[in-house]
């Protein structure tokens, strides 16, 4: 027991060696002027601090109910709005928005359109202030650091990215360890897609071709993790810098894997033990249920969402003062128990 408890601690620390260094590095705005030929266009702006702390505050949407007005009231930000507004036209009116690191993906289900499509400040502001992962950004963004040092200053940016359609089978994700990729994910493990198993070999030296030609020895660390985009043309665009720690989701490997697999191979189940040329490529293949998206789980009730975006605002109210009586009755119940 002693030895596994060793084990599982030294284990722990290993995978939790992530130095604040390499999380600095991982931000957009850090990596962007150096790759930009090999990404989707985007824009930065300086977020000014009443937005940060209006993105912070969970009670600003205020709703007010004195029986004859109800309204949602968010604040404004003149000047704001309009160095956003002119970015999203300079990028053809529609965008994908991030923090420093993090996309609202978990928030997605709130929009109307139910996308990350974006072509306003207040289509933004929905996105962010629904969104954990925005929060994990603004408050948490150097959590799994292993160096004591005091955490870095951050600026936090509003990354506009020119909206375009990608086609979630044609994403990756690469694991680079001292500058070469150990290992590939399919980006969207959820789903089968047919074409990855028949085009196995050109998907992976399009990748590591793209990656020696332009990523490898270029990125400020030796250890990262990279998502990239291969179109219909084969041609591999760069979508993200993550950094190589337990805060990036390992997709089809897990991070003890990817930390101490001597030789990854394509399968899990498969022994770590005959050397080989490229790195391991994992794909979910036909026999594998297709799974739940990850993002599930975020949601809230479609029946309180469909309250909540309804036209008429007092049904959301009602609903909210019925819930109230029930807690409340519920209280009264358990008060009267012996
Ligand atoms: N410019 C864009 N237009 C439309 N969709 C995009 C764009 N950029 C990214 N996406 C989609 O959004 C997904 C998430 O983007 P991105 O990797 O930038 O977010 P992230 O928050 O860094 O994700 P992770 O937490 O997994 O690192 C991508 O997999 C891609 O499907
Ligand atoms: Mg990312």
């Amino acid at each position: 027991l002693c030895r596994n408890v060793f084990e599982v601690t030294q284990i722990a620390s290993v995978l939790g060696s992530m130095k604040k260094e390499q999380v600095v590095n991982c931000q957009f705005s850090v990596w962007y002027p150096s790759f930009k030929k090999h990404t989707i266009k985007s824009l930065i702006l300086s977020i000014p601090q009443n937005v940060i702390d209006y993105l912070l505050d969970d009670g600003t949407l205020v709703w007010t109910d004195d029986e004859t007005t109800t309204a949602v009231t968010a604040p404004e930000f003149p000047e704001f709005n309009i160095k956003v507004q002119e970015a999203i036209n300079v990028l053809g009116g529609c965008v994908f928005p991030k923090l420093n690191w993090s996309a609202p993906r978990d928030a997605n289900w709130i929009a109307l359109n139910s996308s990350l499509q974006c072509q306003s400040l207040s289509d933004i502001f929905l996105l962010f202030k629904s969104s954990d992962f925005i929060t994990h950004d603004l408050t948490q963004s150097f959590l799994h650091c292993s160096d004591d040092s005091p955490d870095p200053t951050i600026n936090y940016e509003l990354v506009l990215r020119k909206w375009s359609e990608l086609i979630p089978g044609a994403e990756f994700r690469c694991f680079v360890k001292e500058n070469k990729v150990i290992a590939i994910s399919q980006r969207d493990y959820t789903q089968h897609y047919q074409h990855i198993a028949k085009q196995e070999a050109s998907i992976s030296s399009s990748i590591l071709e793209f990656f020696s030609d332009h990523i490898q020895y270029q990125f400020p660390d030796e250890d990262f993790v990279l998502d990239v985009y291969r179109d219909s043309s084969g041609r591999v665009w760069l979508i993200d810098f993550n950094p190589f720690g337990e805060v990036t989701d390992s997709l089809l490997f897990t991070w003890e894997e990817l930390t101490f697999g001597k030789y990854l191979t394509a399968s899990q189940t498969q022994e770590d033990t005959t050397p080989q040329d490229g790195p391991a490529f994992r794909y979910t293949t036909s026999e594998v249920t297709v799974q739940p998206s990850p993002c599930l789980s975020y949601r809230i009730p479609r029946d309180f969402l469909d309250l909540t975006t309804g036209e008429d605002a007092y049904k959301l109210i009602d609903f909210l003062k019925l819930k109230g009586q029930q807690e409340e009755e519920e209280s009264d119940e358990e008060g009267e128990e012996p």
